[in-house]
Parts: C-alpha cells; sequence; structure tokens
C-alpha cells in the first residue's frame, strides 16, 4: 500500500520546521511496504532560493559543476546545480519554463522530476526514512510539503516511478491506490499532444490534472474532473504552489485522514503520521468524505 502525507503550513513560525515535521511523518509511512519514496518542498532556499526557478532531473550523471556551466552559458545567467542524492536540483533567477527548456535541451535523457518557483521534488528506490536522511530533509525549510511512500502496482519500481508525479508548473500530485482505465485516458491525451514518461497509472492522473488546469480550470474543478473521467481507487493529494487538495474516490477504501488547526493542514494516510505534529491534540480531525474535494489556498 503507498502511505501519502501532506503539509500545509500556514504560520510562519513554523517553516524553519517544515522538512523535520515531514520527514517523521513520511517515516511513518514505512511499514505500509514501501520500494520508493519521493517528497516535494515548496520553499526551501538551499535547493530553490526565492523566487527562483527551479528544476529537477532525474537519470542524468552529469557533474553539477559541468551542468552548471553549461546551463549559464546557454542562458547568460548564473545557474546553480547541486546533487541532491540522485536527483540533480538546477535553479536561476528566471521563470522556469524557460530554465526548463534549457535544460531539456541540454540533458535531453533525463527525466524532469519536477519544476516551478520554490519548488524541489526527490524521488529514489529504497526505504523512506533512509532516503530521507540522505536527502537531509529535516533541515529543510518551505511552506508546504508532500511526501509518498510507493508499493508499485502498475509500473516498475524506479525512481523515475515513484510520486510525486509532478509535471505542470509547480504541480505535484501523489496516489494512494489504482487508476483502472488509465490506459484508455493515456490515449486519449496522447492524441491532444500530451506526452509521458512513464507506464504508470499515477502520471495519467497527474497529466490529466496538469491538462485541465493549462486550459484555465482551478484545482477544485479539475479534480471533480477526475472524479467523472477515472475508475478505480484513488486517495489523491494534489498541491500547487499556493493550494493543497485531496480528494477520493466514491468508494473511498483507500485511508485518508486530514486535521487541520489554525497553523497547519495536515494529511495522510494513517493518523499516526500526524500524531506528532505540534498542536495535534486541539486539531480538528476527520476523514474526507467520498468525492468531496477539500482545498486549501495560501
Ligand atoms: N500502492 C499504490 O497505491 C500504488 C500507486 C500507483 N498505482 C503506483 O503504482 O505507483
Amino acid at each position: 500500500m503507498c502511505g501519502i502525507v501532506g503539509l500545509h503550513l500556514r504560520n510562519p513560525d513554523l517553516y524553519p520546521r517544515l522538512g523535520e515535521l515531514l520527514s517523521g511523518m513520511l517515516g511513518e509511512m514505512q511499514d505500509r511496504g514501501a520500494d520508493s519514496a519521493g517528497i516535494a518542498v515548496y520553499g526551501n532556499p538551499d535547493w530553490a532560493p526565492a523566487g527562483h526557478g527551479c528544476v529537477c532531473l532525474l537519470d542524468t550523471d552529469v557533474e553539477p559543476a559541468d551542468a552548471a556551466a553549461l546551463l549559464t552559458s546557454t542562458l547568460g545567467t548564473p545557474v546553480a546545480a547541486q546533487k541532491v542524492d540522485e536527483t540533480l536540483v538546477v535553479s536561476a533567477d528566471l521563470d522556469s519554463a524557460t530554465l526548463l527548456d534549457a535544460a531539456r535541451s541540454a540533458f535531453p535523457t533525463a527525466l524532469v522530476a519536477g519544476f516551478g518557483s520554490d519548488l524541489t521534488v526527490l524521488k529514489g528506490v529504497g526505504a523512506p526514512r533512509d532516503l530521507a536522511q540522505k536527502w537531509e530533509l529535516a533541515a529543510a525549510s518551505g511552506w508546504q510539503g508532500v511526501g509518498h511512500t510507493r508499493m508499485a502496482t502498475e509500473s516498475a519500481v524506479t525512481p523515475s516511478g515513484a510520486h510525486p508525479f509532478a509535471v505542470g508548473p509547480e504541480q505535484c500530485l501523489v496516489h494512494n491506490g489504482s487508476f483502472s482505465n488509465h490506459a484508455t485516458i493515456r490515449r486519449e491525451l496522447r492524441s491532444q499532444g500530451v506526452e509521458f514518461d512513464s507506464e504508470n497509472d499515477t502520471e495519467v492522473g497527474a497529466r490529466f490534472v496538469a491538462h485541465q488546469l493549462a486550459q484555465g480550470k482551478d484545482v477544485e474543478t479539475a479534480l471533480k474532473e477526475v472524479c467523472a473521467t477515472f475508475d478505480g481507487f484513488y486517495t489523491l493529494l494534489v498541491s500547487n504552489r499556493d493550494s493543497f487538495a485531496v480528494v477520493r474516490d466514491a468508494i473511498a477504501c483507500k485511508p485518508a485522514v486530514i486535521a487541520e488547526t489554525p497553523d497547519w493542514v495536515a494529511m495522510a494516510s494513517e493518523y499516526r503520521a500526524l500524531a506528532h505534529l505540534p498542536g495535534v491534540d486541539e486539531a480538528r480531525i476527520w476523514e474526507p468524505e467520498p468525492e468531496v474535494v477539500y482545498a486549501w489556498t495560501r
């Protein structure tokens, strides 16, 4: 079973603790049978300086210094690059679309794990707690974070098959469950020009949501469209730079719990991932209803 965790901070005093809280939450999901894991962090200046475009690349063995030099000379502006475990994280004082175009041309075989302003996406194969340690997640700060522990049902266990699927600017989607009609929807999206990186069912959900958002729909509408279009089982957490949203399928057999306080909103597959959050004793805690979209904005 996959495990989902997410934390949307409202109180800036907690921003320095985002990574510490998120890594504790992620670690609690390890026992759900994880083969791989991933995170998305919004606003950690060590990975993506404030307001800078950031692109995270997998499946590239270029040295960070060489990547930085090449992109700096292509773009004519300083580009920083660092390796965080297997992910090459590049950032620059540019919009992320420009940086992404340059990174794709420079490293055509690399897989884009995520891109956006202030967003970093890291994924890897292995035990979630070990991965969180390799990423030094506990030291990260920021205003929002998402984590996923994967037990693969639909595609290979590789870093690229791990969630989050972050396929649109600033967007990130994690999934517990399996979509049974993903092949049909993949075909329909392909016929509209959408390209895919993997055979994973969740990627189809993420591309579908990104496609809806690119057409100008808001997150609630896009997730309602997911409910109308996808068959199968799903609890989804969908985040953007400014939003955090949860939806479950009509049967809602994949577990989910939401907790909310004036300081934060949190979501997880199991309560134990929320049990150590500050102020959880005073939180409003509930199980999300089937096919109801719960969304918060900054
Ligand atoms: N166990 C799960 O929820 C798996 C999620 C998704 N179907 C995948 O294989 O990545």
